[in-house]
């Protein structure tokens, strides 16, 4: 690999969860070898918004808040607007995750408007690529991704408890997001460097 794909995590977390979250991502995709910048979307400057710029893949996080993203990330995201109309992002790879303390609780809108955003924004959207665990009789709540979500890694737990008693299998599903963005972004990189040095497509 020439250069390691960089990837952002560009998240908002309210009370930790959705950070433990963002963490896991995190690892998943440095453990795949790519350079990864975290962000909070709540408090951005411009060094934040160069790292977005500059990335190769963004993975968009946010609790489920009233059946959606939460108001912080709807702010930032809003706030994306002058980057959308010149199509700042087009043909970055990006995902998304979520959390939501019901066992469904709408999470799916969530996952599903950050999928909207990035083909707003024109970018490449990465399923999570599992299959659902815990959907046939002989497999577990363990399994990863055991909520059976697609569009992105979701997770849940009870609204009273800490972040730091988040469900194993929902940790090892966003370290499963973040190692795959890295992967899809690392092949994405390399056939982009490999169809430039085709002498018939060099300018
Ligand atoms: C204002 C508010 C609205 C919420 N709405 C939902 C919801 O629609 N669905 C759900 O499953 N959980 C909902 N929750 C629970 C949070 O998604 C959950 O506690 C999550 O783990 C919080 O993550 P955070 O600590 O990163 O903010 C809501 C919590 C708050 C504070």
């Amino acid at each position: 690999m020439e250069k390691p794909p960089v990837i952002v995590i560009a998240y908002h977390s309210g009370r930790g969860h959705t950070e433990v979250l963002a963490q896991s991502v995190r690892a998943g995709a440095l453990a795949a070898g790519a350079d990864v910048t975290m962000v909070t979307v709540d408090t951005m400057d411009d060094a934040k918004w160069e790292a977005l710029d500059n990335a190769d893949a963004i993975v968009f996080g946010a609790p489920t808040y009233m059946g959606s993203a939460s108001g912080k990330f709807h702010t930032f995201a809003e706030s994306t607007n002058k980057r959308w109309a010149r199509q700042a992002w087009k043909d970055k790879l990006g995902s998304g995750f979520t959390i939501g303390a019901c066992k469904a609780g709408d999470k799916d809108s969530t996952l599903g408007y950050f999928a909207t955003l990035g083909a707003q924004h024109g970018m490449i959207w990465v399923s999570l690529g599992l299959l659902p665990g815990w959907h046939l009789s002989h497999e577990s709540e363990n399994d990863l991704n055991r909520l059976g979500y697609f569009n992105g890694a979701a997770a849940t737990l009870p609204g009273d408890l800490p972040p730091d008693v988040m469900h194993k299998a929902d940790i090892a599903t966003a370290e499963h997001l973040g190692e795959r963005v890295a992967q899809l972004t690392a092949i994405h990189l390399a056939g982009r460097a490999a169809l430039a040095a085709e002498p018939s497509r060099a300018e």
